[in-house]
């Protein structure tokens, strides 16, 4: 063979592919349990026992190379060579779950039969012996004719011997023609195969059955589903207020600082107004963010979120869709940008088009800044029952809103413009595994880290461009320093279009900034109102404080109502235009999505009004 350059990772999903490519490559791919996750081709540098340096490559999960989703197209292309000016890999390393030995050897027969020099990785063989398996390595290696490596690709066993085995994979096909063979085929060899395999198996199966029993019964999964997620929405409320609080004190005492030791002037008000009270105000939301996350991860990793996609499945189907737009939906609280990425594993064009159109619509972790700043200003904290508090449920009930707006939007959808049947719905449910702290943390470490990174880079850009904005040209005697500037006279441009839904002009000037991103729409209230502040005290006061005396109920109400449905985000336009290959479906995202705020604010806002709030 000619020096040897490249490898790549293939398998069904959930073999644990991406688990074992960060583990050879010192990379943080993203690992989940649940079929799915990866959906791009990633590569990463390995370095062989032999000093050589290679590149390993990791891929989708797939079931066949004749498969149709775009994330398993990717699959295909790169293990046949077919994209163009990148050869195929040299040596191709087929991950295999161990505990699911029958059903990943269908798949991994047909990389096989490829002929190419090719390695085996019997991933998960810690979870195979946790079901009462024991496995004969050489009986399998003996079937297959190529070398197989038992690996746990979380604890780094195995990963020498398996580094070792891709250095000496040989060239097969001249000695070993394989025929092609059916799916069938495949099937039956791969049952006669795993049997030979499989030493003994113990039935230890009963508690994850059991357990299945329960949280996937028709209703009382869904009752536990919701009352988890329930529970979630409370937590983020209850646990986060103490840090938040902390975390607030402590920009404020910074703040308090500045004033004392910087002079008056544009240089001390540039930091205390744009600075720290603009970016100040989306930060102390970290702890919220990292509780959400917290409770997002454990599912990922444990195995409910397939279960959940499960259960929601028939739900799913009633609107046109199936389980499988389930995950990049899910996927979407955090952020729609990876959410639409997810729905590359959608065969089905129409049903992935239509999940792209909603997926704004979940409640994505930038507006919980908004949502949470509104409500601990505007909504009592107090118990509703032992236990359960207003501003959660509160909370609660806005992401509920997100999530039947998209349903109902997904309907009109299939019935319309992406009209067509349900596609049915097949997705393995993944192992139950217990959470390593390790790995729960470490995602912890990454997402408050993309959440600083905003805060600091974009956050912090857009508040400073507003603050200048703000402050020119300078207030005449006796004007109000908002009213004479470039920001606040546009601001009363769009207010006209945006008072007859209740908006003010501190609203509206919100508004265009929060396009960049939501969050920005906190921290552009925050910093107009410590610009327009008439005097220190008042400048120093806290964003909800501000808010409760200048905003009436009604008002705010229907600016939560707004950003259920806004498409306030560069990015998840950017990111659809992508995915959609042109402007069309994203302009027509824009479209649907400004209307029905619009019509949801205003519909809030008068309603309220009624009522008299
Ligand atoms: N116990 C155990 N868990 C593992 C092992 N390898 C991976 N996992 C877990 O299995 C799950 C799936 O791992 P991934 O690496 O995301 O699987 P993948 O093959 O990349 O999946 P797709 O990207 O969806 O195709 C994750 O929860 C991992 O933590 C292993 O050897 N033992
Ligand atoms: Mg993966």
């Amino acid at each position: 063979m000619p020096e040897l350059r490249s490898a790549a990772l293939v398998g069904n999903p959930n073999a644990g592919k991406s688990a074992l490519f960060n583990a050879l490559t010192g990379a943080r791919q993203k690992i989940a349990n649940y079929p799915g996750v990866t959906v791009e081709r990633k590569a990463g540098r390995l370095i062989l026992p032999t000093g050589e340096t290679i590149e390993l490559t990791d891929l989708p999960g797939s079931y066949g190379l004749d498969a149709t989703s775009p994330d398993e197209e990717v699959t295909r292309k790169v293990v046949l060579g077919e994209l163009p000016g990148e050869p195929a890999p040299q040596v191709l390393v087929v991950v295999l779950d161990a505990s699911n030995l029958e059903q990943h050897l269908v798949f991994a027969q047909e990389v096989i039969a490829l002929g190419r020099p090719t390695v085996v990785a019997l991933n998960m063989v810690d979870l195979a012996e946790r079901d009462g398996l024991v496995l004969d390595p050489a009986a399998l290696e003996s079937a297959l004719g190529v070398p197989v490596i038992p690996t746990v690709a979380v604890r780094r066993r195995g990963l020498p011997e398996l580094a070792a085995a891709i250095a000496a994979a040989e060239e097969r096909s001249a000695e070993r023609p394989h025929p092609h063979t059916t799916l069938t085929e495949r099937r039956v060899s791969a049952q006669a195969i795993a049997e030979a395999a499989i030493l003994s198996e113990t039935a230890q199966h009963r508690l994850h059955a059991r357990l299945d029993q329960f949280l996937l019964h028709p209703w009382i999964g869904p009752l536990v589903l919701f009352g988890l997620l329930f529970v979630v929405f409370q937590a983020v409320f209850t646990g986060a207020t103490p840090f938040a609080d902390a975390l607030e004190g402590g920009i404020a005492a910074v703040a308090d600082q500045v004033r004392a030791s910087v002079p008056q002037g544009m240089v001390r008000d540039f930091v205390t107004e744009g600075v720290l009270s603009g970016v100040g105000s989306v930060v102390v939301f970290l702890p919220q963010i990292v509780i959400l996350f917290f409770f997002i991860l454990a599912m990922e990793a444990s195995g409910y979120m397939a279960r959940a996609a499960f259960l929601m499945d028939r739900l799913m189907a009633r609107v046109g869709l199936s389980g499988r737009s389930f995950i990049p939906l899910l996927s979407s609280f955090a952020c729609a940008i990876p959410g639409i990425m997810a729905t590359r594993s959608i065969a089905d064009p129409r049903d992935r088009l239509t999940t792209i159109l909603i997926a704004p619509l979940m409640t994505c972790s930038a507006r919980l800044p908004v949502y949470a700043v509104i409500i601990a200003a505007f909504i009592p904290n107090r118990a509703v029952l032992p236990g359960v508090g207003l501003q959660g449920l509160v909370l609660f009930g806005l992401y509920v809103v997100g999530i039947v707006g998209a349903m109902v939007v997904a309907l009109v959808l299939r019935s319309s413009v992406t009209k067509g049947a349900a596609s049915g719905f097949i997705m393995e449910l993944p192992k139950y595994q217990l959470p390593r702290a390790k790995d729960l943390l470490l995602g912890l470490w990454q997402r408050a880290w993309i959440f600083l990174r905003r805060a600091g880079t974009i956050i912090f850009t857009v508040t400073v461009v507003l603050w200048l904005l703000l402050n020119f040209p300078r207030a005449g005697e006796g004007q109000n320093q908002v009213d004479a500037s470039i920001a606040g006279k546009l601001a009363n441009g769009l207010a006209v279009v945006v008072e007859p839904i209740g908006f003010n002009r501190d609203i509206a000037l919100s508004l265009i900034p929060a396009m960049a991103a939501r969050e920005v729409a906190v921290a552009s209230l925050a910093t107009s109102y410590a610009v327009a502040a008439e005097d220190e005290e008042q400048a120093a006061l806290a964003l909800g404080e501000q808010l409760r005396t200048k905003w009436s109920l009604p008002t705010a109400l229907a600016f939560l109502a707004w950003f259920v449905f806004a498409p306030q985000c560069m990015s998840t336009i950017a990111v659809a235009r992508r995915e959609t290959n042109g402007w069309k479906w994203p302009l027509f995202m824009l479209l649907y999505l400004f209307s029905l705020a619009y019509i949801f604010a205003g519909i809030t806002y008068w309603s309220a009004v009624a009522l008299g709030l």
